[in-house]
């Protein structure tokens, strides 16, 4: 079942639902979401001369990636074709019985600009600001300004509580993440890795 407007409320009432801050209930509690804003930092990928990302390689990812914070007043400008890593400035946490999907918004929609390139899911038991995969698929740069409100989040009950909720086990590698965070992915190896097992 997704959560309604009057099921968030509740939720964020009785405490064990938490986005933080909504300034603004009646703008931000959407029918069946909430609307989430645009914080101030990103992560870009540099174009140098790497010739590919190899996820594995720690160094690749970081050294690469650089941050920029946008000063208040400014907005960030999203060109045709650019992939970069934003955050929401609200912190969330979800309970052990609630899954969260981060959504875009149709007016940034209908301006080509997509807020999760691919994974939109956020766990039960997460917690923290969540990274956004923005990237503008359209032919005009479009400025982001942060505060705006960029992406939306729903809330779906699950129908046992969620067992080994994230961050209770290992591997709970972006819990109480804190502005963007680039692809971890290189620690995928200390948790048993995703390396096939070869047969002799
Ligand atoms: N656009 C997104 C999607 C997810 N998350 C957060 C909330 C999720 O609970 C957490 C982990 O997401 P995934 O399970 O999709 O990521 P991985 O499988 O790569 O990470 P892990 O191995 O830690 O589960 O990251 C985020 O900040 N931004």
């Amino acid at each position: 079942m997704i959560l309604s407007d009057a099921d968030i409320l509740k939720r964020l009432e009785d405490g064990d639902l938490v986005v933080d801050p909504v300034d603004d209930l009646e703008l931000q509690i959407q029918p069946a979401s909430v609307d989430l804003r645009l914080g101030r930092e990103f992560l870009e990928f540099q174009r140098t001369n790497i010739p590919c990302i190899h996820p594995n390689s720690e160094r690749e990812v970081d050294e690469y990636v650089t941050e920029t914070v946008v000063e208040e007043g400014d907005d960030f400008i999203l060109h045709p074709g650019d992939f970069v890593l934003g955050t929401t400035y609200e912190r969330v946490e979800i309970p052990p019985d609630l899954i969260a999907h981060v959504e875009g918004r149709s007016s940034l929609g209908r301006l080509a600009v997509v807020v999760h390139a691919t994974a939109g899911l956020c766990d039960p038991g997460y917690r923290g600001q969540i990274t956004l995969e923005l990237s503008n698929l359209g032919t005009a740069p479009v400025a982001l300004t942060p505060g705006m409100r960029i992406s939306q989040l729903t809330f779906t009950e699950l129908k046992t509580e969620a067992e080994r909720p994230y961050g209770s086990e290992r591997g709970s590698k972006y819990q109480d993440q804190d502005g963007p965070q680039a692809s971890r992915i290189q620690s995928d190896d200390e948790f048993g890795g995703d390396q096939l097992e070869r047969e002799e």
